[in-house]
């Protein structure tokens, strides 16, 4: 078993916010290029943000439904090593984006039941790595970010071809539960590690860091008492 948890906190809008997330040991930092979040970012910050992340920390971006103009301006600015599809694109998107960009593309799908599994075998296919999120609530403004977990029973020790990240409503309190309940190695948050919508809080984002990678850790075995 891999020693660390891998954890991803996205929504970061500057550098100072892409600091504390590395320095607390983040292994990927996102950025979100979507009008209607609160994380929201023009491809500016982005680019200037990205510029703070050490080598290790992979730099991605969460992007909703794009078409190739946005994508184009995106990658053409901001250093990046990887693309997040968190909208409703088909596995042909996928597939076009991946070979149009050459970054890996990490596929977001939602779940609420058993009926929304399927999808992952299909995008597995087709994404360099799946993102399994809550499903949005019908009608609601954000198709993720809502600070909103799922009935994560329903990926306990799955396993599919690609890594997998687990995300929707994890915190520093809930953060050790969903890894033992799903044995996830990698672990995708926004809201649970801010002060108000869009404010990343540094200590916030070092608490879920250090109670994902303890709860990730081995046990160590009790000592024998002869
Ligand atoms: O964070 C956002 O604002 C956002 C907007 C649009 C699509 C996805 C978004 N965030 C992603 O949603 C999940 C879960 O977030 P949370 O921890 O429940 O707040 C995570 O993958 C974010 O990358």
């Amino acid at each position: 078993m891999p020693a660390d948890i891998r954890v991803k906190i996205c929504g970061l809008r500057d550098a100072a916010m892409v600091d504390a997330a590395a320095a607390a040991g983040a292994a990927y930092v996102g950025f979100v290029f979507f009008a209607k979040s609160p994380r929201n970012v023009t491809i500016e910050a982005a680019r200037d943000a990205a510029l703070a992340a050490p080598p290790g920390v992979a730099k991605v971006a969460l992007v909703v439904n794009p078409d190739d103009a946005l994508l184009d301006e995106i990658t053409g600015t901001v250093s990046l090593d990887m693309i997040q599809l968190h909208g409703s694109e088909s596995p042909e998107r996928v597939r076009e984006v991946r070979a149009r960009y050459g970054l890996p593309v990490m596929k977001a799908v939602g779940i609420q039941s058993a009926e929304d599994l399927p999808a992952l075998d299909i995008y597995s296919k087709v994404a360099d790595q799946l993102l399994v999120d809550a499903k949005p609530v019908a009608g609601g403004p954000l198709p993720g970010g809502n600070g909103v977990p799922f009935d994560w029973r329903l990926v306990s020790n799955r396993r599919w071809p690609v890594p997998w990240m687990l995300a929707g409503g994890l915190t520093p309190s809930n953060v050790a539960d969903a890894i033992a309940l799903t044995g996830v190695r990698q672990i995708d948050l926004s809201s649970g590690v801010e002060s108000a919508p869009g404010v990343k809080d540094p200590v916030l984002i070092a608490e879920f860091i250090q109670a994902a990678q303890t709860a990730g850790r081995p046990r160590a075995a009790a000592p024998s008492l002869r």
